[in-house]
């Protein structure tokens, strides 16, 4: 798909879990999350333009995807009613524990809003993760991922993501939890700086992060190298096996993506997203 002047742009930020913890399970087997959710400016790009209902996927990480009918992005644009021809460029590993598939489907929800369509009740029927990526700010998660508290802005961070290009299965980590009842998390204050930040954040947890380590002894390596290379806070986001880094300076955070590079894990140094314009 060449691209035109009617085409209409959006990203799909990288969705960062900072802390994640398990508090429960319902009957239907879904589990009750307590999470501090950030958004990155790495991340997808969904492209539409006028036409019949279409998707091609292009990036470094296309080639692990399918564009069938299965794709959230059509799921999405299928639920918002939305016909147009839809590229999406897949700059993030798929199954990888920063959303991904949530971050295109919201994109493709917000470019539907942008064109004038309602957005759908219940986007959490496309993911659990769908809602807090259509928002796309700062927020604290909580029941399956429906319950959303928008949070004040975080101070500005120096982030690496690092995937030891390990594709995890979220169903499959979270069958793998020891416990599924841990305590909520601390009330989230607003943090005044990033060692404020990284003071509450290491007073929490990811609890999915000993499952998935069990799954993939690597991520531990990963969280490891973040620290060995300067990292002032080192954890997994989601079902893994993405792990993110927050470093005091963009050089240092830039140096270490390069180091971790070196073991041929997929790297990129970041910053936080900005929120998208109000719809
Ligand atoms: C774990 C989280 C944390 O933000 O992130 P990812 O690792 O996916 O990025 C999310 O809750 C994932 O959200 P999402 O990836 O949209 O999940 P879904 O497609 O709705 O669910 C996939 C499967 O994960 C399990 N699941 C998901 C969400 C949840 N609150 N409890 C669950 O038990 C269920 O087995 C479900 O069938
Ligand atoms: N547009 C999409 N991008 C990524 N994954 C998608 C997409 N559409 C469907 N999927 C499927 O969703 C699953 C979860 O992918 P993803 O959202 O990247 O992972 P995670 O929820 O761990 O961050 C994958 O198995 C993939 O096949």
């Amino acid at each position: 798909m060449t691209t035109t002047a009617t085409a209409l742009v959006e990203p799909a930020p990288a969705k960062l879990n900072l802390a994640l913890h398990v508090t429960g399970r319902r009957d239907d087997g879904y589990h009750l999350l307590d999470s501090l959710v950030c958004f990155a400016t790495a991340g997808d790009v969904v492209t539409v333009e006028p036409g019949p209902l279409s998707l091609q996927v292009d990036g470094p990480f296309a080639e692990g995807l399918s564009a069938d009918d299965d794709n959230l992005c059509l799921r999405a644009a299928r639920l918002a009613g939305l016909d147009a021809r839809i590229r999406l460029t897949k700059n993030l590993p798929v199954a990888s524990g920063i959303g991904g598939g949530s971050a295109d489907a919201a994109a493709v929800l917000r470019l539907a809003r942008r064109m004038g369509r309602e957005l759908p009740q219940m986007p959490e029927r496309l993911g659990a993760d769908v809602p807090v990526c259509v928002a796309s700010i700062p927020a604290r998660m909580q029941g399956t991922g429906e319950i959303l508290t928008p949070l004040p802005p975080l101070p500005p961070l120096h982030l690496v993501l690092a995937n030891p290009r390990i594709a995890l299965s979220t169903p499959q980590i979270f069958a793998r939890l020891g416990r599924r009842d841990n305590a909520p998390l601390p009330q989230v204050p607003s943090f005044a700086d990033v060692r404020a930040l990284v003071a509450w954040l290491s007073a929490t947890r990811n609890d999915l992060e000993p499952a998935a380590i069990d799954a993939a002894p690597v991520i531990a390596q990963v969280l490891q190298a973040m620290t060995a290379n300067g990292a002032a806070f080192a954890r997994m986001s989601g079902s893994g096996a993405t792990c993110l880094g927050i470093f005091d300076r963009p050089q240092t955070a830039q140096a270490a993506a390069a180091a971790l590079a070196r073991h041929g894990w997929w790297t990129v140094a970041t910053e936080l997203a900005p929120a998208p314009p109000a719809g």
